[in-house]
């Protein structure tokens, strides 16, 4: 376990700037996540915590020390990525023991770690499977076992998932949740653009834009206390609607956020329109309803909803969950 401390962190690859002065404190046993868009630096920042890039300017600590130049091996990490880079002629065993055999530790140490990590990942089974012989499933769980296997202080994962399909994907977050619950709350940083990994597992999460830090938060705050117009729409799913025109300005706001599920069809509702399409997702049903704003409404009901397309429909945004943003794209409190 460790606080890890970033303190007016930048990273410049020549003239470009791609981590432009973080401050960002993760508590033990956090469980943080970074989200953002494709290029805003999420990865970056995952390198320069494990040491993989230098930090070009501020201070990086570590429980209280400073790391800048303290190189990867030495900062008690362990890092997971969307490839397993497993060795590809070594057994399951062998590929998780590695890294202790390299550093010459005890022989039945080795022994005792590997299998204690392999239980916990249920592939004990599979210790003698060369990595060819697996799923892919399987195998980001051995990546995850050679991982723990090294007693890390921290754990950083890097779009673990992203390989799996869907439902392999939902068994290894539960995997991973368990993991950061059974490891005595070990420090996780991990990286995804997945909104539901990012809500499910993380404490806190800090959205990133362009290099810079927008809001952190614990999933509740970002979803119900964006901070700006970038926040609101990047945290859940759909994304949230934004009206803006005539129907936004009220208190000074110029756009208007609501999110689906707090819309609700009422005849007499102040927005009026037609269904232009609709999506029904099993348990969720989606209407798109156009009411004269630049992109159609979003409505959003549990269960079945029967209303063809070009159904004339009445909405009204629930008042306590509307969210009013000013020219400065930031939230307007009332
Ligand atoms: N070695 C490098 N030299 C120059 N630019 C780089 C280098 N590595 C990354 N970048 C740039 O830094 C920016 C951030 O990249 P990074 O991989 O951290 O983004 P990301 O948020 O993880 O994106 P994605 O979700 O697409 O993986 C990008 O614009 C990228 O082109």
């Amino acid at each position: 376990m460790a606080k890890i401390e970033l303190n007016n962190v930048t990273k410049s690859y020549g003239a470009v700037d791609v981590i432009k002065g973080i401050d960002l404190t993760i508590e033990k046993g956090e469980f943080m996540v970074f989200v953002g868009p494709s290029g805003c630096g999420k990865s970056t920042l995952l390198r320069l915590i494990s040491g993989l890039e230098e930090i070009t300017t501020g201070d990086m600590m570590f429980d209280g020390q400073r790391v800048n130049n303290v190189v990867p091996s030495e900062r008690g990490i362990a890092m997971v990525f969307q490839s397993y880079a497993l060795y590809p002629h070594m057994k399951v065993y062998d590929n998780m023991a590695f890294g202790m055999k390299l550093a010459k530790s005890d022989k039945g140490e080795i022994d005792r770690r590997v299998r204690n990590a392999a239980k916990m990942l249920q592939i004990d089974h599979l210790l003698d499977r060369l990595p060819r012989q697996l799923s892919g499933g399987q195998r980001q769980r051995v990546a995850i076992g050679r991982a723990i296997v090294r007693d890390p202080r921290v754990f950083l994962f890097d779009e673990p998932l992203s390989n799996l399909d869907a439902a392999l994907r939902v068994q290894t977050r539960l995997e991973i949740a368990k993991l950061h619950h059974d490891m005595n709350d070990v420090t996780m940083i991990y990286v995804t653009h997945d909104q539901v990994e990012a809500m499910t597992l993380a404490d806190r999460i800090a959205v990133l834009r362009d290099g810079k830090l927008m809001q952190v938060g614990t999933p509740a705050e970002l979803y119900d206390n964006p901070n700006s117009i970038f926040v609101a729409g990047f945290i859940g799913s759909p994304k949230m609607n934004f009206i803006t025109g005539e129907k936004a300005q009220a208190e000074g706001a110029t756009t208007l956020g609501i999110r689906a599920e707090h819309i609700d069809l009422d005849e007499g509702g102040p927005w009026q329109g037609e269904v232009v399409h609709a999506e029904d997702l099993g348990s969720d049903h989606y209407l798109f309803v156009d009411i004269g704003t630049d992109e159609p409404v979003i409505v959003r009901r549990s269960g079945k909803l029967n209303v063809p397309l070009g159904t004339r429909v009445g909405l009204r945004p629930r008042p306590q969950d509307l969210h009013r943003f000013g020219p400065d794209e930031k939230p307007i409190r009332r």
